[in-house]
């Protein structure tokens, strides 16, 4: 293991608990581009913004690997709260407005009783008021904070239930980057976060991620060729090669990595007979502005998410794409701006 990969698994497993006592640095004398002592040298953070919650190496290794995970930040009661909610959604106890079930493709089209056993995910719960409370935690927004600044809006929303695979591996999810599914900028205010509600490795399917990869450019994604199918919307980066340096982040119940939305990753597949569970919420400030992404490398999804939003709401024109996202984020902390 060369020592770049042996900092990050080091890291892996820093976090809330463990953080050292020493009071965090704020405000570093080259900490952003407002720096009143501009010289010629890039500003020393670029990703993170400054405050008194991360220590000084927690800043410097999102900025230097684009993800940091936080040991045991969301309670088990909360986590059991969010299963119970998830499970009455699954066998339609509950139907919040805007919700969207989905099931595995290999199950797609089979006829099964509702039940968390045919969910793959649910997405878009910013009107369950018991799912939602994920994103307005504040042990979660302490953090988000750091990335987004003060004015926050949850943008997107999911929890997955990574099902056993079928042996057609797609339980798997490509590797990919967040920001090709987000009209919005600058990504830098953007953050994922994503809290295991189990213990997670590499047999049931843990995240997979690229470090670094943050700091290169969105890449063109579309369908992998996968023999056994994939699922919709799953789109990968088109260049990945097996062999780029992954690292496999193994997580328990509770522990959240927050992630920038260019940092490469992706999720195995699930080896075990269980199901995984994930909660997660893309926060951005509410200062990002809409873009176009007519003629980028995003109209692809822009075409499938606009096809998909026309035919369930039954409309007979055309939608534009920032309208989509502003029907689903809401305001968690401070004011909404722009987006
Ligand atoms: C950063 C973040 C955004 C990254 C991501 O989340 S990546 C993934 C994003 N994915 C999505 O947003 C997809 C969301 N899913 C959906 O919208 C729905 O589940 C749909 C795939 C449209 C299915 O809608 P649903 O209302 O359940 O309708 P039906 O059961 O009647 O199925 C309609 C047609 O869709 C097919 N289908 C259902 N599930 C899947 C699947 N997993 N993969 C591929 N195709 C699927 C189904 O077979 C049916 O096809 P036809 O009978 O029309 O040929
Ligand atoms: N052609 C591809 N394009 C994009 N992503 C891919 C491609 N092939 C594999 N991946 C992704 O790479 C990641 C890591 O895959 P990995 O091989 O670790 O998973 P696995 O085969 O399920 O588990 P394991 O390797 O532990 O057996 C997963 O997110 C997987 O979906
Ligand atoms: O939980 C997972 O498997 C990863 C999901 C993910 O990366 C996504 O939906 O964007
Ligand atoms: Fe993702
Ligand atoms: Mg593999």
């Amino acid at each position: 293991m060369d020592l770049k990969r042996a900092g990050v698994r080091m890291q892996v497993v820093l976090g809330h608990l463990s953080r050292p006592s020493v009071p965090a640095i704020v405000a570093h004398p080259l900490s952003g581009p407002a720096s009143s002592l501009a010289c010629s040298s890039p500003p020393q953070f670029q990703y993170t913004l400054d405050n008194d919650v991360l220590s000084l190496e927690q800043r410097k290794f999102y900025e230097e690997n684009g993800f940091l995970v936080i040991k045991n930040l969301v309670s088990d009661d909360d986590i059991q709260r969010f299963r119970n909610e998830f499970d009455r959604i699954c066998r339609k106890e509950v139907n919040p407005p805007g919700i969207v079930v989905m099931r595995d493709v290999a199950i797609a089209k089979m006829d099964y009783a509702p039940s968390e056993k045919v969910v793959m995910k649910v997405q878009d719960f910013q009107e369950d008021e018991e799912l939602f409370r994920y994103c307005t935690l504040p042990e979660v927004l302490k953090y988000v904070e750091c990335f987004t600044g003060p004015n926050i809006m949850a943008m997107h929303t999911m929890l997955i239930n990574k099902p056993s695979d079928t042996g057609k591996k797609t339980s798997r999810h490509p590797m990919h980057q967040d920001l090709h599914y987000f009209p919005f900028r600058p990504s830098d205010r953007i953050v994922c976060a994503w809290t295991a509600m189990e213990h997670i490795d590499r047999k049931n399917g843990c995240l997979v991620v690229l470090p670094g990869t943050h700091k290169g450019t969105l890449k063109p994604h579309g369908y992998p060729k996968w023999e056994g199918g994939v699922n919709k919307m799953y789109h990968g980066i088109q260049d990945y090669k097996p062999d780029s340096s992954r690292v496999h982040l193994v997580m328990e119940k509770g522990d959240t990595v927050f992630f920038h939305p260019l940092l490469i990753h992706g999720s195995g597949r699930n080896k075990t007979q269980g199901f995984r569970k994930a909660i997660s919420c893309h926060y951005a400030s509410s200062d990002c502005h809409y873009i176009s992404v007519d003629g980028t490398s995003q109209e692809n999804i822009q075409d499938e998410l606009k096809e998909i939003t026309i035919r369930r709401l039954g409309l007979d024109c055309n939608i534009e794409l920032k309208d989509i996202w502003r029907f689903r984020g809401r305001t968690v902390k401070g004011e909404r701006i722009n987006l």
